[in-house]
């Protein structure tokens, strides 16, 4: 399906107001991206939950609507929805499926992660390394969702996945990936030999990527989608949370009470001076709590005490 794309600058502080009229008026996706992100970071994409303020300072928000809405009728109907918006910087262009969905694939090569963790666009040939014995590789398209392994984030969480593996803690295991987006995580988790993964995501977006993807994998079977809080009351010798810190920090009890006793957590979306409010957030459920940096980006790991 084609789409109309809507483009504008705008601050932390506009993005809510501006979000919100966007919403109002119809808007079929709206995504929040960095606007100083490099070229491969283009998924650098964090939609703020309700309450949670992004962490840049200048961003552009982008929103589609159906590839018939007349850019001047919308115009006039986001004005209608927040008089006290200006409107007059957006851009507008006309985006073929083809170009929003898989752009990235054109770009971007096989990625490996840690020792055996491949993420190939789904349609790309898989490289030698990869068809190799042990290698544990996820055929990915993310769709409309975050998640394609480009992102320091990410791939700060797929070597903590790989590195898991090495330790031999994720053979037949159940797994907890808190925030999904395209659901790669879950899916490396599951290819480097966990028995059975959750993923949660407040974006029906992700959880639709995140299914298609677990079938374009062959393990449909394995991997269950939920939004937040209709997920089963359960705990997770391994849990995986790639949110933005203010998120971490706000669910805390609740991934807390995920984790089994002795179960690990990794955490990222944490930008390099953050870590200490998560870790000093953390510190009374988890031990041996640590921080590790990729890029502007950090990691956070600990395990459950018993
Ligand atoms: C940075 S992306 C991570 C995607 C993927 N797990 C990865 O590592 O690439 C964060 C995801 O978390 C979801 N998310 C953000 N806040 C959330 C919340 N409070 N509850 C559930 N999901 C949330 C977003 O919709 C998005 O898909």
């Amino acid at each position: 399906m084609p789409f109309l794309e809507l483009t504008l600058p705008c601050t932390e502080a506009q993005q809510p107001r501006y979000e919100r009229a966007l919403d109002n008026v119809g808007a079929l996706a709206v995504t929040l991206v960095d606007a100083h992100a490099d070229a491969a970071d283009e998924q650098a994409i964090f939609e703020p939950g309700v309450g949670e303020t992004p962490v840049w300072g200048e961003m552009l928000l982008t929103a589609l609507f159906a590839a018939d809405t007349p850019p001047t009728l919308l115009l006039h109907a986001l004005a209608a929805a927040d008089d006290g918006l200006d409107w007059s910087h957006a851009q507008f262009r006309d985006v073929a499926d083809q170009d929003w969905e898989r752009a990235w694939m054109d770009q971007y090569e096989p990625l490996q992660f840690g020792r055996r963790t491949w993420i190939v666009p789904w349609n790309h040939e898989l490289p030698a390394q990869a068809d190799a014995p042990g290698a544990a590789v996820v055929r990915l398209d993310p769709g409309l969702a975050f998640g394609s392994g480009t992102h320091p984030t990410t791939a700060l969480c797929l070597q903590w996945l790989d590195g898991l593996a090495d330790e031999g803690v994720l053979r037949g295991q159940r797994v907890l990936d808190f925030g999904c987006g395209s659901g790669i995580l879950a899916l490396a988790a599951l290819k480097l030999g966990a028995a059975h993964a959750v993923g949660v995501d407040n974006d029906p977006q992700a959880l639709i990527a995140t299914h298609d993807n677990a079938q374009r994998n062959g393990v449909g079977a394995q991997l269950a989608v939920h939004l937040p809080g209709d997920e089963p009351v359960a705990t997770y010798p391994v849990v995986v949370a790639n949110i933005l810190a203010s998120a971490l920090v706000a669910l805390a009890d609740t991934l807390a009470a995920r984790v089994a006793p002795g179960g690990r957590i990794a955490m990222s979306g944490i930008l390099a001076g953050q870590e200490d409010e998560v870790i000093a957030r953390y510190a009374g459920a988890f031990e041996q709590l640590r921080a590790d940096r990729l890029d502007d980006w950090m990691r956070v790991t600990g395990v459950r005490r018993a």
